[in-house]
């Protein structure tokens, strides 16, 4: 089922947005507006609440059996689960609950007691549903074979998503008024804390899938187990004294041969529950001696503490085989039997030694690299982007060393508190078999703003709410189709023109009105043209055109980025108009443009198709009314463009800049709600109150409405265009969120640059990666974004790394000085400087190295330069003489002394050599040792003349040898 908005299920079911509103309260969902949208789970839910109601109510109108017969899918998936009828009915009759049919009747939702007693009962999937244990399926776990007919037993608790009890047969026919599951019957039922073989017992964490066999097992102790609910509050009356808190006990790494003690100290407290609480559960069982139903299953939570897996018992405890933290109520011997079964017989549906052997297996902690670490069992860990491996090791309630010994064990060093990529995350998780999902920035700040009560991209309230707003449209097409000079003319002609004395500011984007039937109509046009523009601002998320402009010259007809462009507008789902440019010109073809686009799907309406397309000449100013018109009409034709004014403004970032006299400023585009004079807002990472907001003639305005576009001044810094912008309640909100985000994405640019040392390439970087350290201001965001760009495509081998520590816009800090002395970096300054005196001062007292330039080239051109004179000098063997070996002289001084006649350049004394013999190496990396000639020592012997020499460290020299002598010399880079 796809998303549904309020109202749209409000008018499905013929009632206010508002009831529905209500009864989503009332179910626990919150939702903001009637214009919000529901997830399919909620909407099942809310239907078999309307249905549930209306059963109540005895009326069963139409509309209540509407939606159950809406819903008929999950109503189905129930009826296939018998297992979950089976659990409904409550041990009101002493525990013998009414038997039922595996086969009964469809139970309408309307039915179950929860939604009765008006339990929120968030329904659950059709996998959930399918998914409930099922006692026609017999034999598919422990016991197999063994379990009897299947019994009526309460279901089994499930933490998480609570299920639906559906009412069962038997109840529904004697239309007995159900208990309510959810009230404690002392007496009622057996004491589900004196029953060893409930699988009840203080649930707490989530349901695993792997919980899911054990509670099967359990439904076929026969024993009825009441629902979490009926469960005495806590054990700390009962004997065995004080629960001690898991998180107290020290952590106790498992160990295959000494078995946490099923009947020790540890094992006692998590009874059967404890095996249904997967990994985390089983580990819990510090809390052991007392008996605690089931606290000792603290789920995944309670991981950090006792709750390891392994955890469960001292390590000297009883080698009794069991599981650390499963024990106590079921165990044999021991305290347990004053709670339950005193070590009773060994019960049907016990598992066999293989099977606690496997799952022993199962929950030891894998010991990668010597350290265990708990695993995950598939279970679901989300990291931000950029986390560490400490943020990691909190998640999963590991030791962050341990995870950094498993990660070196993969072959990958991280520090514990580093920023590491994706991948490393998904590495680390796969290992750990838990299934990591990184949260991407833009669920990230989803649940940032959502924190702070404040959901962004929604109209707010119902649909009267909303009124028109004017297209945004974007201008794209090929290089010199004239996309440029489109967009001036229509500003000239509509903005320039019309505002006597108005100066045109290029601010990024402007509006323009235009009449169309009479009615005088607004278009907002982004000022940037060009595809890139809109791909990087859709990158970003920020999808703010409503209308892309497709100009293509008549005399060029369609080009590759023509088509790129249209691509573009098509992926994005933006209707398009086209514009053929330059008819102009004698060779205007524009019957040709119109066949060509028709191949690509964009049909002219005079072909019958419903793309509009105009002639125009953006030169000539020919026809640029129509082209508004064409806009405006398409606008009508497909879209439905509304906006609720009357809410706190909200939109998106077109452009950015610093500006000398103003501060930083930024051109927003309001798309809901209305951005007023003095308004806290936040846009990206900068903060501010808006301080004044000029249009696009330089005139100041006090209120800008949806789809205009406006300056804004009053920001703390520059943000980037395709930021969010939104007006929060006050300063201290607006502070918070853009430090939470600056904080984010610091984070996640580290990871993104911190190299991925692993064990292949670690020698290489601690021993030949040098790095050039920059810090790039400047004035404007695009141009920092372009130097960066620019800089991290200067390649000058694998050898030295380029690291840009920071960027931003604005004048370079006291700061960015600071910086950059720790850790060694240059700053370049592009068409900023110093912010003041003191800094240059302190950049000169610190030696840091400040560079200004205001030609990108430039800048490049040098950081080249600094790149390469970072290069290790590069040296090659230059031969300088060779000398044949024709007589061999022994000395006891000297060792073998080879007289020789240097046949070729010259032989010097100290020069590196090698020995050839027949024309293979014999001897390499060595060096004349001494050199004579006659008696005396000589420095060099030339070629012709005869010489005696030695070989450093080598004396099997043999005549006919040839001693080739050579020099490294540096290389020069080209
Ligand atoms: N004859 C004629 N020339 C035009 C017309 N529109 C634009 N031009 C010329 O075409 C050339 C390119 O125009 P631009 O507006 O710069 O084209 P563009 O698509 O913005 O180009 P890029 O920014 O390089 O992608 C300029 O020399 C314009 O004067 C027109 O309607 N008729």
């Amino acid at each position: 089922m796809a998303k549904v908005r309020v109202y749209e299920l409000a008018k499905e079911f013929g009632i206010e947005s508002k009831a529905v509103m209500a009864k989503l309260q009332e179910l626990g969902e919150f939702v903001r507006s009637a214009s919000s949208t529901v997830e399919a789970p909620v909407v099942r839910k809310l239907k078999e609440a309307f249905a549930a109601e209306a059963a109540a109510s005895g009326k069963g109108d139409g509309k209540a059996d509407t939606a159950s017969a809406t819903d008929a899918a999950p109503t189905q998936a129930r009826a296939e689960a018998p297992a979950a009828e089976k659990a409904a009915p409550a041990p009101t009759d002493g525990g013998k609950p009414a038997p039922s049919r595996p086969t009964s009747p469809v139970v309408p939702p309307a039915e179950s007691p929860a939604a009765k007693v008006g339990t929120p009962s968030p329904q659950p999937t059709d996998e959930q549903a399918a998914e409930r244990p099922r006692p026609a399926a017999p034999g598919t776990d422990a016991g197999a074979g063994q379990a009897p007919t299947p019994r009526p037993v309460p279901t089994p608790p499930r933490p998480g998503p609570p299920g639906p009890t559906p009412g069962g047969p038997a109840v529904r026919a004697g239309e007995q008024p159900r208990p309510k599951p959810a009230a404690p019957r002392p007496g009622a039922g057996p004491r589900p804390g004196n029953n060893p073989f409930t699988s009840t017992t203080g649930m707490r964490g989530p349901r695993t899938e792997r919980q899911e066999p054990a509670a099967r097992r359990e439904d076929r102790t026969g024993i009825p187990r009441p629902s979490p609910a009926m469960m005495p509050p806590r054990a700390d009356d009962r004997p065995g004294g004080p629960r001690p808190n898991p998180a107290m006990m020290p952590p106790r790494p498992m160990s295959r041969g000494v078995p946490a003690g099923r009947g020790g100290p540890g094992g006692r407290s998590g009874g059967p529950s404890a095996r249904t609480g997967g990994a985390g559960s089983r580990a819990g069982a510090p809390s052991g001696r007392t008996g605690t139903p089931g606290r000792a299953g603290g789920g995944i939570g309670r991981l950090g503490g006792g709750g390891r897996p392994g955890g469960g018992a001292p390590a000297g405890a009883p080698p009794r085989g069991g599981f650390g933290g499963r024990g106590g109520g079921r165990g044999r011997g021991g305290a347990a039997g004053a709670f339950g079964r005193p070590g009773g017989p060994t019960r049907r549906g016990r598992k066999s030694k293989r099977q606690k052997r496997q799952e022993f297996d199962n929950m030891q902690a894998p010991t990668i690299g010597g350290v265990r670490v708990p695993r995950g069992g598939g279970q679901k860990v989300r990291l931000p982007r950029g986390a560490s491996l400490t943020d990691f090791a909190e998640k999963i309630g590991a030791d962050p060393a341990a995870l950094v010994q498993v990660m070196f064990h993969l072959g990958e060093m991280v520090t514990a508190t580093q920023s590491v990529s994706d991948e490393t995350l998904q590495l680390l998780g796969a290992e750990l078999d838990y299934d990591v999902e990184i949260v991407s920035p833009e669920d990230e700040d989803r649940e940032l703003l959502e924190s702070f009560s404040i959901e962004f991209g929604e109209d707010e309230g119902d649909e009267e709410d909303l009124q028109p707003r004017p297209p945004v449209v974007s201008v794209m097409g090929h290089v010199d189709h004239g996309k440029t000079k489109l967009l001036d003319a229509i500003r000239g002609e509509n903005v320039a023109a019309r505002e006597a004395g108005g100066i045109t500011q290029h601010i990024g984007a402007y509006q323009v009105s235009t009449e169309v039937d009479g009615e005088e109509r607004k278009i907002t046009f982004i000022d940037t043209p060009g595809h890139e523009a809109f791909t990087a601002m859709r990158a970003r998320g920020a999808q703010l055109t409503d209308i892309a402009v497709l100009v293509v010259a008549a005399d060029d007809g369609v080009m590759p980025q023509t088509i790129e462009a249209l691509n573009h507008a098509k992926a994005a789902g933006v209707p398009i108009v086209v514009a053929v440019n330059k008819i102009d010109l004698p060779d205007a073809d524009p019957a040709k443009v119109r066949g060509q686009l028709t191949e690509y799907g964009l049909v002219p309406e005079e072909y019958g198709g419903d793309t509009m397309f105009v002639d125009i000449s953006a030169k000539a100013r020919l026809n640029l009314d129509d082209l508004l018109e064409a806009i405006v009409l398409t606008a009508d034709a497909t879209l439905d463009l509304r906006a609720n004014p009357n809410q706190a403004a909200q939109g998106v970032t077109v452009e950015a800049h610093l500006d000398k006299g103003r501060g930083p400023v930024a051109t927003v585009l309001v798309q809901r709600g209305t951005l007023k004079v003095g308004d806290s807002i936040v846009v990206g990472p900068a903060y501010g109150r808006v301080r004044a907001m000029l249009d696009e003639h330089g005139q100041q305005v006090d209120k800008a409405l949806p789809s205009r576009p406006v300056l804004v001044l009053g920001l703390s810094s520059v943000p980037r265009a395709g930021d969010n912008f939104l007006v929060v309640p006050d300063d201290r909100v607006a502070r918070q969120i853009a430090e939470k985000r600056e904080a984010r994405e610091r984070n996640a640019s580290f990871a993104k640059r911190s190299p991925r040392v692993s064990l292949e390439n670690l020698t290489e970087l601690l021993t030949e990666r040098q790095a050039l350290n920059l810090i790039i201001k400047g004035d404007v965001s695009g141009s920092v974004e372009a130097l960066e760009d620019a800089l991290s495509k200067i390649d000058v081998g694998e050898e030295v790394d380029l690291r840009i520590l920071h960027r931003g816009v604005g004048a370079v800090t006291e700061n960015d000085v600071n910086l950059a002395s720790i850790d060694n970096a240059i700053i370049i300054g592009f068409n900023v400087r110093a912010q003041s005196r003191s800094v240059e001062r302190l950049a000169e007292q610190e030696g840091v190295e400040i560079r200004y330039y205001s030609v990108i080239y430039q800048a490049i051109e040098e950081v080249e330069a600094a790149l390469k004179g970072l290069l290790k000098p590069e040296y090659e063997e230059v031969q300088l003489g060779t000398a044949e070996v024709r007589e061999i002289f022994r000395s006891s001084r000297f060792g073998t002394i080879a007289g020789c006649l240097v046949t070729s350049g010259v032989i010097r004394r100290n020069a590196k050599a090698r020995l050839l013999r027949d024309g293979a190496v014999v001897a390499d990396n060595t060096e004349i040792a001494s050199l004579r000639r006659f008696k005396d020592d000589a420095t060099e012997v030339r070629e012709g003349f005869e010489c005696g020499l030695t070989l450093q460290n080598f004396n099997d020299i043999k005549i006919g040898d040839v001693v080739e002598t050579f020099e490294m010399r540096e290389k020069p880079r080209d």
